[in-house]
């Protein structure tokens, strides 16, 4: 084995997950993502960065696409000397919208790239169990490599995920401020009533049912009772944008761990709060792809 030069290059999709009743279950891929472009050097790391992020995030080894890309050059045992990164990003960072899941799969599929015989030796099962390893949990990543509506769950400790096509109109509503995933992790509780369990099992059969072959019922499939109350607290404005639009009629969530929210819907962005920005977006089917 040896290291291509590159550079390689690669769109990784936003992403959606929980999509209501499927906490850290389901995800959506979205049509909207970062471009990342890679190619290895004689030495050192030199990351260029514009669009979302790039006032914060760090320009060294610790930067979130160089660790998921030192994770996979350490699982095919082949690295090169030096990286160079040009990050172009358009998804905001804690936001709910996958952003941390976009950068995992963007390393890994560019650092699998940079390996001569990378693609043949990282298939899609392993390159999602590094993903989930990285990342937490699965629902976002299995979406983010795959595109589609992803079935994601835990098998042991083994990763696995279904993959299904889907249709839908999206409409995301994004804030101003972030509240990071780990933040709003915090805020659920360890334990939840076995009729809660019960509640969410439901929907969210319904919901893959609904996704793909009943947009009727949406409204119902997308109810919650296991995270969406719990982190009210955190994002209150989006958790009041959620029930007036349901009101309303329209199937609306907090997507991922929030604050943005999703509804499966378009032409209502006009219902956009002042200070937030909306996209109406579909479903990426294809995930994180090579140029
Ligand atoms: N393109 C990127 N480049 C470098 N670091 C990133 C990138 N995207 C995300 N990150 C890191 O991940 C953090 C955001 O991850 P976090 O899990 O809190 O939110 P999210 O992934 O945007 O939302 P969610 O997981 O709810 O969908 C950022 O603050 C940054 O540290
Ligand atoms: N399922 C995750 C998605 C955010 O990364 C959560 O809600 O915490």
């Amino acid at each position: 084995m040896s290291i291509a030069r590159g550079p390689v290059r690669v769109h990784a999709p936003a992403t959606s997950a929980n999509l209501g009743p499927g906490f850290d279950a389901l995800g959506l891929a979205l049509t909207m993502g970062d471009l990342v472009t890679a190619e290895a050097t004689a030495g050192g790391v030199e990351i260029q960065v514009s669009g979302e992020g790039a006032a914060d995030v760090p320009r060294d080894e610790s930067h979130l696409i160089v660790r998921a890309m030192d994770a996979t050059f350490d699982l095919l045992g082949e690295r090169p000397e030096g990286l160079r990164l040009v990050c172009e990003n358009t998804i905001p960072h804690g936001r709910g919208l996958g952003s941390s899941a976009a950068a995992i799969s963007a390393g890994i599929v560019l650092a699998r790239a940079l390996v001569v015989g990378g693609e043949e030796r990282l298939d899609a099962r392993t390159m999602l169990q590094l993903a989930t390893d990285l990342e937490g949990h699965p629902d976002n990543v299995a979406a983010a490599l795959l595109g589609g509506l992803a079935i994601a769950w835990i098998d042991g400790a083994a990763a696995e995920s279904l993959r299904l096509d889907v249709d839908v109109p999206v409409t995301v509503f994004v804030p101003g401020e972030a509240v990071s995933t780990e933040k709003a992790r915090g805020l659920l509780p360890d334990v939840v009533p076995h009729g809660d369990a019960a509640f969410n099992a439901g929907r969210a059969a319904l919901l893959v049912a609904a996704l793909t072959a009943a947009p009727e019922r949406l409204i119902s499939a997308t109810e919650d009772r296991l995270h969406q109350s719990f982190r009210a607290q955190a994002m209150p404005d989006s958790y009041r944008l959620v029930r007036q639009l349901r009101v309303e009629g329209i199937p609306a969530v907090i997507s991922g761990a929030g604050p943005t929210v999703l509804a499966f819907a378009d032409g209502i962005a006009g219902a956009v709060p002042e200070g937030w920005w909306a996209a109406e977006l579909g479903v990426d089917p294809r995930g994180t792809r090579l140029l």
